[in-house]
């Protein structure tokens, strides 16, 4: 036989077996898809190294190279990182699955090893499983907290917050000096987290605002090495680089804080002074005092909740802001058209407020495009409470699940040019109206979705819409080092920016 014989044979015969494979695989496709309930299959998943799993396979930025993975091997996969398992779900459609279909199996959230150092254990609310403290807190959340009446009567608060930051910013511009536009954001989002709080401010000279923030963000750095204790399985329980007992002590300064205002609060009796001026604490304290409430809530549930949301609330609006800030800057028509829109529906006689917001169509574009491709909250991290079949797998209880919510707002099979910022594909081509979509369109889920999606939304979405309207009607922008702004992905907690956001604002209209 010669050569040439040999390779058209070996050839002929890889092109028969492809083909045979080709068949039979899409014959389990068609098999799988009519019987999903009666043989569900073992989850795809990367091939792994013994002991890290697939932690070889991650880059810096997490989403990013889950998204990666996702092309590669499927929207619903299983992941080995070190000791720790997950699956992880990169489409709108098997997140429907996950969040709409079997929503009460995936209502609770993974429970972390590090929790063990937390002096909160048992009370904290964004961790805590789906039962009658949740469902008490989260009620508790949506009609007093973090209600529409409650955001609206401290619209004084941020209306007074975002003053303050124009004027901080009208001191650099009038010294010709850079601003750090990531710090200045950090602490308006911060201050008017706290006041709406619990009336606390680094306003003039009160310093528990600065301070909680600095251990908020101890937490978040301390907590996520602390999280390296997962990859290490039974290893991690021993703390061997002391990360537990570091995150203790964060908790404990937060706790001593939390406990004096806590008592302030009680000592004023903030409580008898009429609905209109009742902040959060003093919400929680008359629920706390209350003999008849469904839960009897605990000193450390209260201060655990504020921890949650201020670990969820302050770093996720503001990174959005920068996100935004830097996306406008990039693009001067985008910029130039918002600012004519605040000209028209504002004029110049007066600062743009929140009830201009919703006749500003282009802005809300502008913001809802931002969080399509920088959702500052990437993943939404769920648990099953029970075996299921998910996109024809078999799903064990207990199974951690990540829901990429990064990947499925970039996903070019739901979206026309997604790594593009383009705000207009959020209006309606006739009357440039916002476009609504509807809750259950899990191709954009920046806030997650249904019980255990975010309270904070419509808080986070008025303080980043005013607060850019305003940047952009009062200063023009020059970035420092460059015409554009480095757009490269941070590793943080929060995906923000990779560098620093520094501008010079130039003032171009005073509002005082
Ligand atoms: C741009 C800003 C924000 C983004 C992108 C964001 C996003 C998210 C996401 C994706 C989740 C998980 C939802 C799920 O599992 O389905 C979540 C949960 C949560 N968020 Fe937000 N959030 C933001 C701002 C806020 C603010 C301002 C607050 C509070 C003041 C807040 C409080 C919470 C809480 C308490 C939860 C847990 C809810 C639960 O477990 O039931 N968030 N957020």
């Amino acid at each position: 036989m010669d050569y040439s014989f040999y390779m058209f044979s070996s050839s002929l015969f890889f092109f028969i077996l492809t083909l045979i494979i080709i068949k039979f695989r899409s014959k389990i496709r068609t098999s799988n898809s009519s019987s999903d309930e009666i043989r569900p299959q073992q989850l795809p998943s990367p091939p792994s190294l013994p002991i890290i799993g697939h932690l070889h396979l991650l880059g810096s930025v997490i989403p990013k190279s889950f998204q990666a993975l996702a092309n590669l091997y499927g929207p619903l996969i299983q992941l080995r990182l070190g000791a720790s398992t997950c699956i992880l779900v990169s489409n709108a459609h098997v997140a429907r699955e996950v969040m709409k279909t079997h929503e009460l199996n995936f209502c609770y959230r993974p429970n972390f090893g590090s929790s063990e150092y937390f002096l909160y254990k048992g009370s904290y609310f964004i961790a805590a499983p789906y039962g009658p403290y949740w469902r008490f807190m989260k009620k508790l959340c949506v009609t007093q907290l973090l209600s529409s009446s409650q955001l609206g009567r401290f619209m004084h608060v941020r209306e007074q917050e975002i003053k303050k930051l124009l004027k901080s910013l009208m001191v650099c511009s009038s010294e010709g000096r850079e601003c750090d536009l990531g710090f200045e954001l950090t602490t308006l989002t911060n201050n008017i987290l706290c006041r709406m709080a619990m009336s606390t401010t680094c306003f003039d000279n009160n310093d528990d605002a600065v301070e909680i923030h600095g251990l908020v963000k101890e937490f978040l750095e301390v907590g996520a090495k602390l999280s390296i204790g997962e990859v290490l399985g039974p290893l991690g329980k021993f703390d061997l680089f002391g990360y537990g007992k570091k995150l203790a002590k964060v908790v404990a300064k937060f706790d001593r804080i939390l406990e004096r205002i806590m008592e302030e609060h009680e000592h004023d009796g903030g409580d008898d002074e009429g609905e209109t001026t009742l902040d959060m604490m003093d919400i929680l304290l008359r629920v706390y005092r209350d003999p008849n409430a469904q839960v009897k809530l605990t000193r450390n549930d209260i201060k655990a909740f504020f921890l949650d949301i201020f670990l969820a609330g302050t770093d996720t609006s503001s990174v959005a802001l920068q996100w935004s800030m830097a996306e406008i800057l990039n693009h001067p028509i985008i910029l130039n058209k918002l600012r004519a829109e605040i000209a028209a529906v504002v004029g110049s006689t007066r600062m743009v407020n929140e009830s201009d917001v919703p006749n500003l169509p282009y802005l809300q574009a502008i913001v809802k495009e931002v969080l399509r491709l920088h959702p500052t909250a990437p993943f939404a991290l769920r648990q099953s409470a029970q075996d299921c079949i998910i996109n024809g797998y078999e799903v064990k209880s207990q199974t951690r699940t990540l829901i990429n919510v990064y990947a499925i707002m970039r996903d070019p099979q739901s979206w026309d040019n997604p790594e593009n910022f383009i705000p207009e594909r959020f209006l309606e081509t006739t009357h440039n109206d916002i476009i609504k979509m509807s809750v259950n369109d899990f191709r954009y889920i920046p806030f997650g979705f249904g019980r255990r999606g975010c309270p904070g939304s419509s808080l986070a979405l008025t303080v980043i819409q005013t607060t850019i309207a305003a940047l952009i009607q009062c200063f023009d922008w020059k970035i420092k080092g460059g015409d554009r702004v480095n757009m490269e992905e941070g590793s943080s907690f929060s995906a923000g920016l990779a560098k620093p956001l520094l501008c010079y604002p130039i003032l171009c209209y005073n509002p005082f």
